[in-house]
């Protein structure tokens, strides 16, 4: 089967592109809004426009089209990524192997890549898309009290969120693992353990259906790219069993509607986030912005927070909305894992002239991992200095950065109070240990 929509272009077409051939910076005027948004446009359509883009040369009406989504006041480079298609299993195959290949190049050259959505991805995520719609759409009293003290699953109101000091406009809410109070792990007082507090059926049945069929995307993914990094099977996934996976439902409003709490302008800061793979989908509005690995920007978001980073420089590739697809960046662990060889991808969310709703998926290494980079996989910077590290344990990387985000949040303030961050260094709660030699 071949990698690549549409089967009328060559496998791995990307190698023949300069990465310039699929990017033109525009800066956007006022004026260019309004215009009819290019959604619509499926993969496979994307694809072809990609194919007849660079057969011309210079930027097409539709490229000209994709750019016009980007939100007022932003200057950047319009990404037209390829779209890969991935098998419905991955068994080590040659065409596993170069597909796994390609989306490695892919990462190291764009941070980003795209994988066309299934037909029952695309119905699960129109689902999920009107179940957030209507919880977003309810009073505020009513979204505000699906808070839980114990987890930090639930709602986060527009302005709760902190990216390096600054509040954030996105809405937000949460999913992690939902577990019963009577769990043991709650009842231990585990860090981040608890209760996902769901306002009713109509979100918590689509988002978990939704959720389900991304986590085996995930995982589908990792086998590739095992594949690709020419490590043995089991590599990345040995830590995803029982994986630590979340999602955050998003909503951002216009420009001109909002509290005044952050940033004109800024939906979410530039930041990187937390394990291996962040699957996600949007709608027709536009707003992501990734930056691509640089050897010049280096940055380590476990030792010191890469929140911020080069948030009003140069540099930013925009990433237009393409229907049928989910756009695909690594985490911290990722980049951790790999000795800096793929890192994590520096993201940003502009607030455009209409609200946004998006939806990010996050594949983890489970709580009580503790990881360590891959003896056969080098970056270069990090190789040797790892190699001597007791390794990360994910539990207290993901406890540090929720903590760092929501400050003043009840779960923060109980977690403090009740001394639940010192159980992270007890033997318990790393049961996972280093992938053995391969
Ligand atoms: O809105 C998006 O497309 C990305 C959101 C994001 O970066 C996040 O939730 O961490
Ligand atoms: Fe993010």
């Amino acid at each position: 089967m071949q990698s690549i929509l549409p089967r009328s272009i060559p496998v791995l077409g990307r190698q023949a592109l300069s990465g310039k051939a699929m990017l033109s910076t525009v800066t956007h005027g006022p004026g260019l809004f309004g215009i009819a948004m290019p959604f619509g446009f499926n993969a496979k359509t994307a694809q072809l426009t990609t194919l007849k883009s660079r057969e011309r040369g210079p930027p097409s009406s539709i490229d000209g089209c994709l750019a016009k989504t980007m939100p007022p006041g932003f200057k950047a480079q319009v990404a037209n990524l390829d779209t890969f298609k991935l098998p419905e299993r991955v068994t080590g195959t040659a065409g596993d192997v170069k597909l796994g290949q390609a989306l490695v190049r892919a990462w190291r050259q764009d941070g980003i890549v795209q994988i066309a959505m299934s037909d029952k991805h695309m119905s699960l995520w129109q689902d999920a898309k009107l179940a957030s719609r209507q919880f977003f759409r309810k009073q505020h009293s009513e979204k505000a009290v699906c808070v839980d003290s114990q987890s930090y699953a639930g709602y986060i109101a527009s302005g709760e969120e902190v990216t390096d000091g600054i509040a954030d406009y996105s809405e937000i809410f949460t999913i992690t693992r939902d577990l019963d109070p009577s769990d043991p792990r709650v009842r231990a007082k585990w860090p981040c353990h608890g209760p996902c507090p769901w306002p009713d059926v109509d979100m918590k049945e689509p988002m978990v259906r939704y959720n389900e069929s991304l986590g085996a995307e995930g995982e589908r993914l990792l086998q590739l790219a095992e594949l690709g990094l020419g490590v043995s099977p089991g590599s990345l996934t040995r830590y995803t069993r029982d994986g630590w996976h979340h999602t955050r439902v998003l909503r951002f409003p216009p420009r001109n509607a909002t509290n005044g709490k952050g940033k004109e302008g800024r939906g979410i800061g530039s930041h990187t986030d937390y394990g291996l793979l962040v699957i996600s989908a949007q709608d027709d509005v536009g707003g992501l912005f990734v930056r691509r690995p640089d050897q010049r920007e280096r940055f380590a978001n476990w030792e010191k927070s890469a929140a911020g980073l080069k948030e009003d420089d140069d540099g930013w590739i925009y990433i237009p909305p393409v229907e049928g697809v989910h756009t695909v960046i690594l985490g911290d662990m990722m980049q951790y894992l790999t000795n800096d060889f793929l890192t994590a991808t520096p993201h940003k969310v502009g607030l455009n002239t209409r609200e946004r709703f998006a939806l990010a998926y996050f594949h983890e290494p489970s709580f009580q991992a503790v990881l360590k980079p891959l003896d056969k996989v080098s970056g270069g910077m990090r190789l040797g200095r790892s190699k001597e590290q007791e390794g990360i344990h994910y539990g207290t990387h993901f406890t540090n950065m929720f903590m760092r985000n929501y400050p003043d949040r009840v779960t923060t303030k109980r977690l403090i109070a009740e001394d639940r961050y010192c159980l992270l260094s007890t033997p318990e709660m790393r049961t996972m240990g280093a992938a053995p030699a391969s």
